[in-house]
């Protein structure tokens, strides 16, 4: 491939201008938990299809904005659009144990035809032989295509990925990687998926979001063919990304050590 096409932009979060084709819009939000502010200030953006991964150390409040943009969680009287069409996957792909796996897709479709909708997705996510399984029975990466076909067959704007490939081996997530591309390509939705894995954040991304304390401290819009030869010419960005990750746990860490310090002193 020609090195050429592959582009990665740093874009600092004061410079992010408004988009007229946003999906998604945040304008100052704030999140807290009693005293606790989890997300402030945060102003957000994601474009009609775009592909969007937010990456951030634990507790950095990633899943708490995904939940947001779920209607999840608290955004009363705050300045949040969010397309009503929209879908998640978590973790655990939470798929109901006693509904034979076409009903969790079909579950909540309000159509004649929602066996054949949900045998069209599941076809889709390579599943057209498991429509009748139970979901026990099924592999992890089977039960989060399931999710998946689920998540799809409502056709949302929004998709929303919450570390849907933690719990995968590399195999079966470099799998997912390509099925949950060709499933964008194919139905355009917005995307946003919560990652703590920094490769499958350029493997997938039109646009890296690095989460510190509630704050975008980073953005990098990637342009490039996809696949792993994007990848492979993306050291310099996986440097940066690593960097900006890791110097926030050393921030963190030194700041953490200091108050043992001053905390052991008589
Ligand atoms: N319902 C809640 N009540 C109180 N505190 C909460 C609640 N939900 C989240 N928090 C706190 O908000 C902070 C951010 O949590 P969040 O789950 O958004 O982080 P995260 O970046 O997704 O972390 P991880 O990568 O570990 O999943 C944490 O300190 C968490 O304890």
């Amino acid at each position: 491939m020609d090195a050429r096409l592959t582009q990665f932009t740093t874009i600092t979060p004061t410079t992010a201008s408004a988009r007229p084709d946003a999906v998604v819009r945040l304008r100052d939000f704030t999140r807290s938990f009693g005293a606790n502010t989890i997300i402030s200030g945060l102003d957000l953006e994601i474009a009609a299809g775009e592909f969007v991964v937010l990456l951030g150390r634990s507790g950095s409040g990633k899943t708490t904005l995904l939940r947001t943009l779920a209607g999840l969680d608290g955004t009363e009287e705050q300045d949040v659009t969010v397309p009503a069409s929209h879908a998640v996957v978590f973790q655990d792909a939470r798929l109901l144990p006693w509904k034979k796996v076409w009903r969790n897709v079909a579950l909540g479709l309000n159509k004649r035809d929602a066996r054949a909708a949900a045998e069209e997705a599941l076809q889709e996510v390579g599943l057209g032989h498991r429509l009748d399984a139970w979901p026990l029975t099924l592999s992890g990466g089977e039960a989060q295509r399931v999710a998946l076909a689920r998540a799809l067959v409502r056709e949302p704007q929004l998709l929303l990925l919450d570390e849907p490939f933690a719990a995968l081996d590399a195999l079966t997530r470099l799998r997912m990687h390509e099925l949950v591309l060709s499933l964008w390509h194919r139905h355009r939705p917005a995307v946003m998926m919560v990652t703590h894995d920094v490769d499958e954040a350029i493997a997938l991304a039109d646009r890296v979001i690095l989460l510190d304390h509630g704050r975008i401290v980073a953005q990098e819009r990637i342009t490039a063919a996809r696949g792993s030869e994007r990848a492979g010419l993306a050291a310099g960005l996986r440097h940066r990304l690593l960097e900006a990750l890791g110097g926030m746990v050393v921030e963190n860490h030194a700041a953490d050590v200091v108050a043992l310090h001053a905390g052991a002193r008589p």
